[in-house]
């Protein structure tokens, strides 16, 4: 049976919610219908900074010390926010909506520890739209000793079957944090964070020119890149690891660039998020033949030339060159893991989070 789902990711850039909504039964992609974006206030994104500091020291998943609970109740509010304005603009009603699956806000993702946790309050959420809400996808993968993540892998493969290329192929988010899908034909999937993102190089930009990203990547054009920095910080334990393994935003927070002109320092940063995704082309079973590249780094033009500079001879495309929506994409997945949820399909599997057996997970709070 066919589901209309809506879905609701707020990404660890802290940027805002992005919404989107989608025809499926959870395991192919029948339509996609509009999508849409609240951004944060700079209010509310200095609420979740100090709820990622704060969380740091959370010992239970539930636990809301301190400015996690105030930023629970501005998470929850703006998804209600987000859900109301997409609803009005596209003339719809709740009852035209199956299910909403509802991310939350990642505050801390220690998976080591039995422990990911995902702020907002699915039960008011629900009451406040009058739809169903599927929502804690992760935390049944992490008690079971997986990752927790990445868990857009069986979305991206959905995605990539309609492409009918040779393999293999990765798709690659690049959001706060990297992670990578590795498709090749039916039967490989694999997946992994692969390191920083967009996040370090956010917070640089905020620090040294107070902007909240390097638009374009226009600034990091004009700096030169510290490749010895980069070499040294890829000699971190973690980008040897092979697959499945994954990361909290935070991780690389303690890595610094020590006293650079900020164009050289943007420049550093960007080449150390391409350098650590192309990292990976070793742990991976094959050598992959194109890099479908979504999520806000897309946009990042430096960000995508050195990622050219890194893969030799295999394509690198931004996914919107190929039709999809690159910026709805993860709230489009969480619509498409909700519709599995509700039907017991797996949301992640031993070789993208390191699950013992495939998992379905998620959890239903009702109106
Ligand atoms: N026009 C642009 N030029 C350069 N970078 C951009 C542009 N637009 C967005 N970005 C980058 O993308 C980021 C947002 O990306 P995205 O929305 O994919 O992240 P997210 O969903 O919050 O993160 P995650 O995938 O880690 O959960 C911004 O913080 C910024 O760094
Ligand atoms: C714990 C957590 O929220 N992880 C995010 C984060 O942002 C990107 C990367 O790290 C990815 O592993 C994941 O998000 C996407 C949506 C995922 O689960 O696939």
């Amino acid at each position: 049976m066919m589901l209309t789902a809506l879905g609701l990711m707020s990404g660890t850039s802290l940027d805002g919610v992005d919404v989107a909504l989608i025809e499926t039964d959870g395991k192919q992609i029948k339509a996609f219908g509009p999508s849409g974006y609240r951004p944060y206030s700079n209010a509310e994104r200095s609420l979740l900074r100090r709820a990622l500091t704060e969380a740091v020291h959370l010992p239970r998943r539930d636990a809301r010390p301190g400015a996690l609970a105030e930023a629970e109740r501005a998470v929850t509010l703006a998804h209600a926010e987000a859900v109301a304005a997409f609803t009005a603009q596209n003339r719809m009603k709740p009852e035209e909506i199956d299910i909403v699956g509802f991310h939350g806000q990642t505050v801390l993702h220690r998976p080591e520890r039995r422990l990911t946790v995902q702020i907002g309050d699915a039960a008011a959420l629900a009451k406040a739209i009058h739809i169903p809400v599927m929502h804690d996808f992760r935390a049944a993968d992490v008690e079971a000793g997986g990752q927790g993540a990445p868990f857009v892998p069986v979305y991206h493969r959905a995605l990539a079957q309609s492409l009918e290329r040779e393999g293999p192929i990765v798709v690659v988010n690049i959001g706060g944090v990297a992670n990578i899908t590795y498709i090749d034909g039916n039967d490989t999937l694999i997946a992994c964070d692969t390191g920083p993102g967009n996040a370090l190089l956010d917070d640089f930009m905020y620090r040294t020119m107070n902007q909240a990203f390097d638009t374009e990547g226009k600034f990091a054009a004009l700096g030169k890149a510290d490749e010895a920095w980069v070499a040294r910080a890829l000699e971190l334990p973690f980008f040897r690891l092979p697959p499945p393994k994954s990361l909290d935003r935070n991780d690389f927070a303690a890595l610094k660039l020590g006293d650079v002109q900020p164009a050289d320092g943007a420049a550093t940063l960007t080449a150390f998020t391409a350098a650590a995704i192309a990292r990976i082309i070793p742990l991976l079973p094959r050598r992959p033949r194109s890099w479908i590249i979504c999520g806000g780094g897309a946009r990042n033009l430096t960000m995508l030339r050195m990622l050219r500079e890194q893969v030799g001879s295999a394509t690198v495309q931004a996914a919107e060159t190929l039709g999809w929506a690159s910026d709805a994409i993860e709230a489009q997945a969480f619509g498409f893991l909700a519709a599995r949820a509700l039907k017991g399909l797996p949301l992640s599997y031993p070789a993208t989070t390191g699950v013992p057996m495939p998992m379905t997970g998620g959890v239903i709070a009702r109106p």
